[in-house]
Formats: C-alpha cells, sequence, structure tokens
C-alpha cells in the first residue's frame, strides 16, 4: 500500500501546500543568487530544488498535473544549475545537468542554449550549432544572435581552415584580435624515429600551409622587462600550472586529453592516438581513461609540453619585446623538434597556428623548432639539454658524424669569442665544405649553424667589400639555409637587404620569392600587402 493513500485527504493537501511553499522559497532564493552572481550558492539551492523535486515524483502521485509540475520545476532547476556551473567553467558537471534537464523536456530552449554555449566553448562547433538549431534560434531576430553567428563562423573556419588576419595585421595590430577555430588540416600521430610519437604529414603540401590551429588549454602572460629576475618567471609559471590544474579538475574532457601525453619516460611505450579525438567534430570523452593524472604525473606532463609563446622559434604576433607567455597546446606538443624543422608557429591570442615553413612530403614526420636552431651544434646540444634531451635528428646525427668535426668546432669557438673577422670564418667553412665535399642539404645544415657569421658578412658593407667576391652571395646561402631548416625571419631579412643592395627590391620574381619566404614564416594566414607589411618591418615589430 502507498504511503499517500493511508494519509486523509485533508493532510495530503496540507503537505502539498507545504511542499510548494518550500518549494517556491527556494527557487526564489535560488534566482536571487543567480542573479547576482552568486554560483557557487545558487548550484546549493538548485540542488536542494532537485532533490526535494525527486523526493516528490518518486511519492508517484496521482494528480498529473502536479507530476507534471514536478516535471517542470526539475527541468527547469537542472537548466539553472548547468547554467551556474558553466559560469564557473564546471563543463562536465554542467553538460551533465543539460542531458538531465533535455531527457525530461528534449526541446528546452533555455538548457539548449546552454548546451550550446558551453561546446562553444569546448571548440566544439558543429555540435554546438545543432544545440542553437534545436532550439530554433533566429539569428536575425533575438539577443543571442551574436553567439550562433559566431558559432558559424568558427565551424566554417575549423571545416575549411581559411583564416585571414590581413586587416588585423594591417591595422598595426590594433583592435580586436581575428577570429580562430581549432582546426586540423593535413596530419596524423605515428610513432616516430626521433621520440615516441610524432606528427606527420598526409600529402604533400607547399611551404605556407596551414597544418594546424589549436587553442591553448591554458597560457599565462605578463610584461617582463629584461632585468625582472627568476622570481617573475617562477610566478608565470606556477600561476599557469594552477590555471591548467583547474581546467583539467573542471573538465574531464580536457583531462582525458591532457593524459594523452607524454611525462617524459618510456616515450616509446606510449599510446599512438587517433588524429579524430582531436578535432572538433569528435564526440566527447570518447571512451577515454583519465584516472591516472595525478599531481606528480601533471607536473611532468607540463614540463614536458608546455610551449613559451616568445621562443626565438615562435613568431607572436601583435605583441612587444617584453612580453612573456607560457601555455599549453595539446595536438601542438605532438610535435617533435629537429634542428631542421620543416614547419613554424605563430601565436596569435591564445591560439597556436602551425603551418610548413618549406614544402613538405606526404608521410614526412612534422618538426619544429623547440629553440634557436640558427646556431652550432654545440650550442644546440646545451639547449636540448635544458629541455631533457639527446637530440636525434639528422641534422645533429650529420654534424656529429662527418670527420671535419675538429675544424667546425675550431670555426665554432672563434665564433663563440666573436674576436675574429666574421668573413674569414666564413671563407674558412665555405672553403672547407669543398674539400669535405659537402653537397646539397649538408651545406644548409652548416651555414645554419655558422648563419650569425654569414650574417655579420652580408650586413656589414665594410665585410662585403673585403669578402664579397670570395664567398657564395647571399641569393644562394639563403636558399640552402631554408632548404634546411625553414624560412625565418632572420634569413629573409638578409635576402630583402641583398635584394636592396642589388638595387633589384621590388622586381616581380624577387618578390615572388620573397612571398613565398614570407609564407615559410607567417604562412597562408594573410594577404600579400599584410606579408609585405611584415617584410619590411621584421625584426622592428617587436
Ligand atoms: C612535446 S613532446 C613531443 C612529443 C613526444 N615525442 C610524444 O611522444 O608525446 C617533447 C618530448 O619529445 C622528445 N623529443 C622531442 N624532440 C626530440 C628530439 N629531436 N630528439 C630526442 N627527443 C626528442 C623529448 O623527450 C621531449 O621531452
Amino acid at each position: 500500500m502507498r504511503e499517500t493513500e493511508a494519509l486523509p485527504q485533508e493532510e495530503e493537501m496540507e503537505e502539498k501546500e507545504e511542499e510548494e511553499e518550500r518549494m517556491q522559497n527556494l527557487r526564489s532564493k535560488a534566482t536571487e543568487l543567480l542573479l547576482r552572481e552568486e554560483y557557487k550558492g545558487s548550484i546549493q539551492v538548485y540542488t536542494q530544488i532537485i532533490s526535494l523535486c525527486q523526493h516528490c515524483i518518486s511519492k508517484k502521485s496521482p494528480d498529473a498535473a502536479h507530476l507534471s509540475k514536478l516535471h517542470k520545476t526539475l527541468c527547469l532547476a537542472f537548466s539553472n544549475r548547468a547554467e551556474a556551473l558553466a559560469r564557473l567553467l564546471e563543463f562536465s558537471e554542467a553538460l551533465r545537468d543539460c542531458e538531465e534537464a533535455l531527457r525530461i523536456e528534449k526541446s528546452h530552449f533555455k538548457t539548449l542554449l546552454c548546451k550550446g554555449k558551453i561546446l562553444l566553448s569546448l571548440n566544439r562547433y558543429s555540435m554546438a550549432l545543432d544545440c542553437f538549431k534545436a532550439a530554433n534560434l533566429d539569428p536575425q531576430a533575438n539577443e543571442n544572435s551574436d553567439v550562433v553567428d559566431k558559432c558559424k563562423k568558427l565551424d566554417f573556419l575549423s571545416r575549411t581552415g581559411s583564416f585571414d588576419v590581413t586587416d588585423w595585421v594591417l591595422s598595426g595590430f590594433r583592435g580586436k584580435l581575428p577570429e580562430f577555430a581549432e582546426y586540423v588540416g593535413a596530419v596524423e600521430i605515428r610513432k616516430s624515429e626521433i621520440s615516441g610519437r610524432g606528427l606527420f604529414a598526409t600529402k604533400n603540401v607547399e611551404s605556407g600551409t596551414l597544418l594546424l590551429v589549436t587553442k591553448a588549454i591554458a597560457v599565462d602572460r605578463a610584461i617582463m622587462p629584461q632585468d625582472s629576475g627568476e622570481n617573475a618567471q617562477l610566478v608565470i609559471w606556477k600561476n599557469f600550472i594552477d590555471k591548467v590544474v583547474e581546467s583539467a579538475t573542471k573538465c574531464s574532457e580536457i583531462k582525458s586529453l591532457i593524459s594523452k601525453l607524454s611525462a617524459g619516460e618510456d616515450e616509446e611505450g606510449l599510446e599512438v592516438p587517433e588524429i579524430g579525438i582531436f578535432r572538433p567534430e569528435a564526440e566527447m570523452n570518447s571512451g577515454i581513461s583519465v584516472d591516472k593524472l595525478d599531481m606528480g604525473r601533471m607536473l611532468s606532463i607540463l614540463d614536458v609540453n608546455s610551449m613559451l609563446e616568445d621562443a626565438i622559434s615562435a613568431k607572436v604576433l601583435g605583441k612587444n619585446a617584453d612580453y612573456h607567455g607560457v601555455g599549453l597546446w595539446i595536438l601542438a606538443s605532438f610535435i617533435n623538434h629537429s634542428c631542421d624543422p620543416n614547419v613554424r608557429r605563430l601565436h596569435i591570442g591564445d591560439h597556436v597556428v602551425v603551418h610548413a615553413a618549406r614544402d613538405v612530403k606526404a608521410g614526412e614526420e612534422l618538426t619544429f623548432a623547440y629553440f634557436d636552431v640558427l646556431s652550432p651544434l654545440n650550442n644546440r646540444r646545451e639547449m636540448a639539454n635544458n629541455w631533457g634531451f639527446l637530440c636525434r635528428c639528422k641534422r645533429c646525427k650529420f654534424e656529429d658524424n662527418v670527420c671535419y668535426k675538429h675544424e667546425t668546432r675550431e670555426i665554432e669557438i672563434a665564433l663563440g669569442k666573436g674576436l675574429v673577422d666574421m668573413g674569414s670564418l666564413v671563407y674558412r667553412l665555405e672553403e672547407g665544405m669543398r674539400r669535405w665535399m659537402v653537397r646539397g642539404r649538408g651545406k644548409g645544415y652548416l651555414r645554419a649553424s655558422f648563419w650569425e657569421a654569414y650574417s655579420r658578412v652580408f650586413g656589414s658593407e665594410k665585410l662585403m667589400r673585403k669578402w664579397g667576391r670570395k664567398i657564395p652571395a647571399a641569393e644562394a646561402v639563403v636558399d640552402t639555409v631554408v632548404d634546411a631548416v625553414g624560412s625565418d625571419e632572420r634569413v629573409v631579412r638578409v635576402f630583402m637587404e641583398g635584394l636592396k643592395r642589388g638595387g633589384i627590391n621590388g622586381g616581380v620574381m624577387e618578390m615572388e620569392k620573397a612571398m613565398k619566404l614570407g609564407r615559410g614564416i607567417y604562412g597562408k594566414v594573410m594577404k600579400k600587402q599584410a606579408m609585405r607589411r611584415l617584410l619590411q618591418f621584421s625584426g622592428t615589430q617587436e
């Protein structure tokens, strides 16, 4: 026999009234807290409303109208709690509440809107659009048109990769940052011969082709003048760690993606994740186990995978020279380092944009420079050591294995001391390469190693008068260096200055070549005018 049947009708009525009054009080309190943006408090009250509704529903009242009212209240409580959770970036729990609300009312407008916005924050553009469509949001005619328009645009960008930063560059990086969405181009993750897993091209691509765009899980930045001590850097690092930990704790989706990253140990034994899980259209939480991410492992992962925005090998658009930032960009973290890199990264806002720095063949591993690769072997070894690895790239093997290494070591020491005539160093290296019969890419490797000497000679009229006829022309050196290590603004600057010296600045062929080199640095995300502006001013922007 049911409990309620035992009660006389009057008592039953009284109980219902009390229940309704309590519910009404709780609802007013929760709404007030929500409006005052006291989200934690409102979550607690909505939790009480949910329990109360569930308790009343479980009593299975025969009154259909009352039951329906309870279901409506329950749906709204889940929906509002989802909204409050989303405001606190507790995305996993918020999504769970959205599902509960939608189970009660499939087309609940507020919930669909809330779910769509959460999915948009998690870069799931098309799923977010589905929610907005299901809510019948008319972009022309309501207050949510901005969010729907933004979602449509990001969905389009993530499918096509047709980003364009021309206006922003031409405006001198003023105003709103250009819109970026996550994008996964012709890439896949595979076992790497360099170390653990790596990212590989799935088709032939030419220099400048966009390969991926990834939004930071977290990034921390500060303007730090050169004389700021270690403490200032530690503060940025600590803030950054706190932000990553917070995101991972609040969203299991983020936690599961972070757990795929290397913690630096036993990289050869690591699982190779499907590229699909990083795509904006991927299912949420596609059955990935996330238990293993303790704090120790998290810190090791951040140690191995975080990137500096201001590293010499990256380009940060729109910021000044004292600006420092550290962040975690998940898919880009699968890219190994190489001293003959074939991709580059550009930091724009919270996004890292990765593109080919020279022509790349299908099946080639994509690598970028974790540190400055226009430097000699021993300097690079030191920098790799600071990163915690011994570089196993082709160029290091080549430079390590050859019989002339004693002689190049002497040149390296002389370059380090900086007291010798740089022209004599370049001449000695060029003569040496002739004797050692170094050809093709090998030449580019060694010229890149001693780039500082080359650039000092090409940049000095006096040295050029003295050595110009005895060493190769700047253009030929630039070609081999770009072929070996990809485009770099310092190399392109020498090319442009060479053109000016030769009085041929502005010729169609020369400008075409400069544009190709520029695409290697900045990628195909801007039109010619913007590229020209950056090439012309490169070095004075930051
Ligand atoms: C950001 S992760 C790169 C992806 C990593 N291989 C994986 O499987 O997840 C950086 C780590 O990869 C390894 N690594 C990257 N480039 C390397 C190189 N050129 N030589 C040796 N190890 C490298 C180092 O262990 C480094 O700490």
